[in-house]
């Protein structure tokens, strides 16, 4: 496994391995379960003959000036290790004074899904994602990409900004992997407190009974999200809800008579973690 850490040894791997497909998958580190289920599908695509890359990156442009960037957990001797034993071909691990020249004049603005849901909370953070993200597919050089649909709202930006602006990436989205009772992973769990960490797992309880009323029938947004928060305040009380939307899946929007695909995406903070799940409903 190639261990790279600065953008010009990148471009050399990227001319070596010209030809090879190559499927890439972006991270921020502190690798979980959630991540080694993206690499080993990365493994998949690639087959036999493919790159696996990951790149781990704490990328300061998409975190507030409120936010927890100094203090995100930074483990990278323990996510080699992670990185290696699902397969991955090469990790690029690079240093933001060497990603973002300090003169930067280009900046990203996603103008329409970036509007609600996480975006509406953490202003300005998906066009940090997007800009990362538009640089690393620059560098890496991949013919695929893998993302999480845990951040749903994040998957769907990306898919438009690969059409948008003619990025030639096949995506593909993953299923949430989660602990023994349905908390989904991420790399922010490690903040909680053990009470918090017994009362998070409400989110996915609170999802899924919003799940049951919605296949029983109940197709109303505001009472979908009534239940999910009455769920929320009556089994996490450590839990402070950030918000709770049911949406059209394709493009964020409040649901209509005609929407098909619909998903209802909830963060709620605990003490200095903010968690976010989703629930699809077809
Ligand atoms: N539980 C999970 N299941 C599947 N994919 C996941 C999971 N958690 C994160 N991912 C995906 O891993 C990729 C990298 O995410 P990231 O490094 O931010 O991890 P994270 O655990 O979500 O961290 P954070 O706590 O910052 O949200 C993203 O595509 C994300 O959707
Ligand atoms: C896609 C990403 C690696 C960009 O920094 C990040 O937003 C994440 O980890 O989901
Ligand atoms: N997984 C999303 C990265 C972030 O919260 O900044």
């Amino acid at each position: 496994m190639n261990v790279i850490n600065n953008i010009r040894q990148l471009r050399s791997w990227s001319t070596i391995n010209k030809g090879t497909r190559c499927v890439f998958v972006p991270t921020m580190g502190a690798l979980h379960e959630g991540h080694a289920a993206l690499i080993r599908a990365a493994r998949e695509i690639a087959g036999p003959a493919g790159n696996v890359a990951v790149s781990i990156f704490v990328n300061p442009l998409q975190f507030g000036p409120n936010e927890d960037f100094s203090k995100y957990p930074r483990t990278l001797i323990e996510d080699l290790g992670l990185c290696r034993d699902n397969g991955a071909d090469m990790i690029f691990a690079p240093k933001a004074e060497d990603l973002y020249p300090a003169d930067r004049s280009i900046v990203m603005h996603e103008t329409s899904l970036s509007k609600m849901l996480c975006g509406a909370s953490r202003p300005g953070h998906f066009d940090g994602v997007c800009m990362v993200v538009a640089k690393l597919f620059n560098l890496v050089q991949c013919d695929d990409a893998v993302f999480g649909k845990k951040d749903f709202q994040q998957l769907a930006i990306i898919r438009r900004m690969v059409r948008d602006l003619d990025f030639n990436v096949v995506l593909h989205g993953i299923e949430t992997v989660r602990e023994s009772d349905g908390l989904a992973m991420s790399s922010r769990n490690r903040y909680l407190t053990p009470e918090e960490r017994a009362q998070a797992p409400a989110i996915r309880a609170a999802l899924l009974a919003a799940r049951d009323a919605w296949k029983a029938g109940e197709s109303n947004p505001a009472a979908l999200q009534q239940l999910i928060t009455r769920q929320l305040e009556a089994k996490a009380p450590l839990g402070r809800i950030d918000y709770v939307t049911v949406a059209d899946a394709v493009n964020l929007q409040p649901i209509s008579a005609g929407t098909e695909h619909v998903v209802i995406a909830a963060a709620v903070f605990f003490g200095a973690a903010r968690l976010i799940d989703n629930i699809e409903l077809k």
